[in-house]
């Protein structure tokens, strides 16, 4: 029987037109696992690639499969969210033309790093992995899982069958997986806390010159917390969907901390608490969301239809929360 990348390989790819992913308002739900694979496929052509990289297809089509498949069925960060955070990516640095500042290489980097980003989740946080004394927290004591994600996805690039980078130079191949390691690690939140104050100041005082190294390096990892936290953005009968998802694997967690670890979840992840979702959601917003997102619709305005869609969704969760 034909393998499933071989399948794949044959598969005709829409244009990105019509699978909508230059739209910032993209349906999280609109595709299902083989219509994603197909969109993922449109987005490496559609930013020359696999041409520039000469990336064989069918590594492209396992990688791809591969990818997926070391995403866990949990309810929200899997395949589905990855896939969704390669879309905003992808639409954000063709609707801004940031693809001609970043380069080709900075591009591929990005693309892998939002599809890969998330890689083996187990739906439980960092902080669980330090209660539970996991083997990941073992090994890493800070971001845990985001050096996890990262250590899965250069095993999956540098499995056979699957090394979409093997045509690349040795020079290349080394800046492209700094660059992925940079934009997963900048995943964490943790992270985004501690970096965003100088990301900030750099924009208000318009000294965000994309042709300077480290500024870009700077702008890329924002950029993956903008892609990573962009359902926020979305129309509200998205935004509510995957909330439920975030929230529902929230109470996973906590149900876990209650009856093996013994201990009381935070109210965020405590479903005896669910009641307080829609203020807790505001303050999201207002805490993590609002600040990136007014921060790059000062870098462009081609950006304001993000912070619009946050400000919709904080509308529509304070007149819940009232
Ligand atoms: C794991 C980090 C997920 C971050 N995240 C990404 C995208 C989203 O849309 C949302 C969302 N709508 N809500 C939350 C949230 C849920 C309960 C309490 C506080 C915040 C988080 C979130
Ligand atoms: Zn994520």
């Amino acid at each position: 029987p034909r393998s499933e990348s071989q399948k794949l390989v044959k598969l005709k790819i829409p244009s990105a037109q019509a699978f909508k992913l230059y739209d910032f308002k993209f349906d999280d739900f609109s595709l299902d696992d083989e219509g994603s694979l197909k969109a993922c496929l449109r987005m490496f052509l559609d930013l020359d690639l696999i041409g520039r990289f000469h990336i064989e297809y069918e590594v492209l089509c396992r990688w791809l499969l591969s990818v997926k498949k070391n995403y866990r069925n949990v309810t929200y960060h899997n395949w589905r969210h990855a896939f969704n955070v390669a879309q905003m990516m992808f639409a954000i640095i063709t609707t801004t033309q940031w693809w001609k500042v970043l380069g080709e290489l900075e591009c591929l980097a990005l693309l892998v790093a939002c599809l890969c980003h998330d890689l083996d989740h187990r739906g439980t946080n960092n902080s669980f992995q330090i209660k539970a004394s996991s083997p990941l927290a073992q090994l890493y004591t800070t971001s845990t899982m985001e050096h996890h994600h990262f250590d899965q996805s250069v095993m999956i690039l540098n499995s056979c069958g699957n090394q979409i980078l093997s045509n690349c130079t040795p020079d290349e191949y080394s800046r492209v997986i700094s660059v992925l390691e940079d934009a997963i690690l900048a995943t964490d939140l943790a992270v985004y806390f501690r970096k965003r104050g100088g990301f900030f100041s750099m924009v208000k005082s318009k000294q965000c010159d994309l042709n300077r190294e480290e500024v870009r390096e700077q702008v890329r990892g924002m950029m993956m917390t903008v892609c990573d936290i962009a359902a926020i953005t979305k129309p509200w009968p998205i935004q509510k969907q995957v909330a439920e998802l975030v929230a529902g694997e929230f109470f996973e967690q906590g149900d876990i901390e209650k009856q093996e670890l013994k201990i009381t979840p935070i109210d965020m992840m405590n479903r005896e608490k669910k009641d307080k979702l829609p203020l807790m959601q505001v303050g999201f917003i207002d805490s993590i969301c609002l600040p990136v997102y007014e921060a790059f619709a000062d870098l462009t305005p081609d950006l304001q239809p993000l912070l619009d869609g946050v400000k919709e969704n904080r509308l529509q969760w304070q007149k819940l929360a009232d």
